[in-house]
């Protein structure tokens, strides 16, 4: 078996296309979009992903708000920025980029935003909406997942799910959007604690990989037909992206993400549709 392609990129496109004439509805009425970001320090990886943020605002006629700080930033530079933000009417939804800097506490700084400007679902009032099923901004990975299944027509009701990570970007949010009554997937977490990951992988129609670890799951570890997305991102000598999954299960998935242009455009593509929506809610 060759696995099928959850192509992220042309998904990703055909998304933007769609926003690109929302957006210019909202501007019809006086609104303007304007997405913030907050960078600090100069990973090379965080770099990257808030430029291409800022390329697709500007492909689909959102308006840029770029903030930078240098790694050496105090916890009260960066909620100062955090706190210009929130009073910026121009800025109508903004995002943290994580990680932050050793030493600084990152939960102190997603409380502080501005929930209703929560670009990324992240915010805890937004993470408790979805806990109890109330409208909110998601998470723009998990979402992006989601949304790469969909549109390549992956079963999701009723399938066994496992999500490799627990982080507060992905692993922590996944299950939570899986196991609501429209998905209605089965889910089981691993973590760095399950004991044996291979039997659970076995198992899995959908494996989420998100641990960061780099070709974590091998082509033995995986139902033949199984749908697996490759969210992890190790890098190697050259700087070239390692994902989580061996390049073998390619043999042995029905189903498989790319790594680079698989869930990453999507990532960037659900933030996008996470700014457009609080605008059109916001004209009703
Ligand atoms: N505030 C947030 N921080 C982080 C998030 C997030 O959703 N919100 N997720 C990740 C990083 N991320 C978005 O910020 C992200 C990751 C990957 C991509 C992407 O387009 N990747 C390309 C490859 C790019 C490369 O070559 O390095 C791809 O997969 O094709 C976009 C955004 C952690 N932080």
């Amino acid at each position: 078996m060759t696995a099928q392609i959850l192509d992220g990129k042309a998904t990703a496109a055909a998304i933007k296309s769609d926003l690109t004439a929302r957006v210019a509805a909202l501007k019809e009425k006086g609104v303007t979009p304007g997405l913030g970001t907050i960078l600090v320090g100069d990973d090379p990886g965080s770099q990257k992903y808030v430029a291409g943020k800022h390329r697709d605002c500007a492909q689909v006629g959102i308006a840029s708000i770029q903030r930078e700080l240098p790694a050496t930033a105090t916890q009260e530079e960066i909620e100062a920025v955090v706190r210009e933000l929130n009073d910026d009417p121009a800025c109508t939804g903004y995002i943290v980029q994580l990680p932050l800097p050793k030493g600084i506490d990152e939960n102190r700084i997603l409380e502080l935003m501005d929930p209703h400007k929560d670009a990324d679902g992240l915010h805890p009032m937004n993470l408790g909406r979805l806990v109890l099923g109330e409208p909110a901004p998601l998470p723009c990975t998990p979402n992006g997942v989601l949304t790469l299944l969909r549109r390549h027509g992956v079963e999701i009701k009723g399938a066994e799910v496992v999500v490799v990570g627990r982080g507060v970007t992905i692993g922590r949010p996944m299950p939570l959007l899986l196991t609501r009554r429209s998905e209605n997937a089965t889910v089981t977490q691993c973590h760095t604690g399950t004991r044996d990951l291979s039997a659970h992988l076995r198992r899995a129609d959908i494996i989420v990989a998100a641990a960061g670890s780099p070709h974590l799951i091998r082509a033995e570890d995986v139902k033949p037909g199984a749908a697996v997305l490759d969210i992890g991102v190790s890098r190697n000598a050259e700087g070239k992206i390692v994902g989580d999954v061996h390049p073998d299960v390619a043999e042995v998935a029905g189903w498989l993400s790319p790594n680079p242009g698989g869930v990453g455009p999507m990532t960037r593509a659900q933030l996008l549709v996470n700014v457009v929506e609080a605008a059109e809610r916001s004209v009703g």
